[in-house]
C-alpha cells in the first residue's frame, strides 16, 4: 500500500497493484476521468520537465487537459515530452510552451516568468520540481558541492517563486507547488547538502504560507516523495561538483514514477498543503518523526548505516536496504 497523506488534513488512498517498473520504459497511464478535472484547462508551468517526476507529470497533466509550460535546460528533451503531450491528449499545439530555463541562472528568471504571461496571460500552478540529488560522505565532499545544490534547489526555487507569487497575489489565487523530499523532513545520510536543502524549502514555504494568510485562494503545497524511480541517482552530485555519479544501481524496487505523480496530481487538484508520497517503510517513517520521533530516530539510524555501508562498498546508497549488499565485481 502507498499513499499520499497530509497530517491531521487529508488523505488520498489507493491499492498499490505490485508491479515493478521498467526505469527505461515509462508507459504513460491516463488518469481516472475524476482525478485532476480540477486543473482542466489550468495552465502549468513544470521545472525539471525533461525527466522523471517532472516529464510524467506533463503527460498526466495533459491527459487532463491543463494547459502546459515544459521548463528545464535541455530544450530537445522538452520538445519530445511536448510531442508525446500532444499523442496523449487533445490538447493543441499553443497550449504546451517549451520554455527553456536554467535554475541557477537567477538573473533570467523574471523575463522566463514574462514569457509564460505573454503566451497564456496567466499562471495558474507553479509545479517547482527541477533540482539534483547527491551522494557522498560529507567529510569526503567539496564545500562547492553544499553551495551549488543550496543554489539550484533553494535558491533557483525561491526566485521563480517570487517571480510567479506576484502575479498570483495580483490575481489572489493560484498554487506554488514544490517538490521537496522525505529528505526535507528527515536527516538522510551520504545525502547531507541534498537533504539541508530540501530541509531549507520546507522551512522556507511554512514560513510563506504563513504569511500568505490574507490570500486563502494561494496555496502552498509541499510535495514530499520517498524514493521514486528516475534519473535522480544517475544526476546526483558527488564529492565534487563536476564527478559524474559511478554506481548506479537498479531502481526498480522505488515507487513507479507514474504512481507518485497519480498522487501529486490528486493532491494538487485538491489542493493538499503537504503531500507524503511512498512506499513502506518510508511511508511509516513520515508517521513515526510526526508522532514518536525516538522510534523514528532509531529505525533512521538503521536505514542511515545500510546507506553508508553501501556507499562505502561501491554499491548505489539506495540498494539493499533489507538484503546483504554484494561487493562491486568490475
Ligand atoms: N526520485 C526520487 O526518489 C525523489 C524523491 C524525493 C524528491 N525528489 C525530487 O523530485 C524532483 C524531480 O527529480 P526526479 O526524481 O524526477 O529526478 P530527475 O533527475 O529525473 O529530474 C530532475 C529534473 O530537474 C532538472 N534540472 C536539474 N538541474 C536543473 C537546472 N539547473 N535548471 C533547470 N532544471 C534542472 C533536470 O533536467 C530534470 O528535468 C527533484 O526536486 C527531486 O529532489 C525525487
Amino acid at each position: 500500500m502507498c499513499c499520499c497523506a497530509v497530517p491531521g488534513l487529508q488523505r488520498v488512498n489507493k491499492p498499490d497493484n505490485g508491479q515493478r517498473q521498467d526505469p527505461d520504459v515509462q508507459p504513460v497511464r491516463l488518469l481516472e476521468p475524476t482525478v485532476g478535472v480540477a486543473l482542466r484547462q489550468k495552465v502549468v508551468w513544470i521545472t525539471g520537465a525533461s525527466s522523471g517526476i517532472g516529464e510524467e507529470l506533463a503527460y498526466q497533466l495533459a491527459a487532463v487537459g491543463a494547459r502546459l509550460v515544459l521548463s528545464a535546460r535541455r530544450e530537445n528533451e522538452l520538445h519530445r515530452v511536448r510531442r508525446k503531450c500532444l499523442e496523449l491528449s487533445s490538447l493543441e499545439e499553443k497550449d504546451i510552451l517549451v520554455l527553456p530555463l536554467d535554475l541557477l541562472d537567477r538573473s533570467t528568471h523574471r523575463e522566463k516568468t514574462d514569457a509564460v504571461l505573454q503566451h497564456f496571460g496567466k499562471i495558474d500552478v507553479l509545479v517547482n520540481n527541477g533540482g539534483r540529488s547527491q551522494r557522498s560522505l560529507y567529510v569526503d565532499t567539496d564545500i562547492d558541492v553544499y553551495g551549488v545544490l543550496m543554489e539550484l534547489n533553494y535558491l533557483g526555487t525561491v526566485s521563480i517563486t517570487q517571480h510567479v507569487l506576484r502575479h498570483m497575489i495580483h490575481h489572489g489565487d493560484g498554487i506554488i507547488a514544490t517538490v521537496s523530499s522525505i529528505a526535507g523532513l528527515v536527516g538522510v545520510p551520504v545525502a547531507t547538502g541534498y537533504s539541508a536543502s530540501k530541509h531549507a524549502l520546507q522551512g522556507f514555504f511554512k514560513s510563506l504560507r504563513t504569511e500568505l494568510t490574507d490570500y486563502p485562494n494561494i496555496t502552498i503545497s509541499t510535495i514530499c516523495p520517498a524514493p521514486v524511480v528516475s534519473q535522480i541517482v544517475h544526476n546526483a552530485f558527488t564529492e565534487q561538483v563536476d564527478k559524474p555519479m559511478s554506481n548506479v544501481g537498479d531502481q526498480s524496487h522505488k515507487m513507479p514514477t507514474e504512481r507518485c505523480v497519480y498522487l501529486i496530481v490528486a493532491g494538487l487538484s485538491n489542493r493538499v498543503k503537504e503531500m507524503w508520497i511512498g512506499q513502506q517503510p518510508f511511508l511509516l517513517l513520515f508517521y513515526l518523526w510526526q508522532y514518536t520521533p525516538t522510534l523514528a530516530s532509531y529505525i533512521t539510524n538503521l536505514l542511515g548505516r545500510k546507506r553508508v555501508q553501501n556507499l562505502k562498498a561501491g554499491l548505489d546508497a539506495d540498494t539493499a536496504y533489507f538484503t546483504k549488499p554484494k561487493a562491486k565485481t568490475s
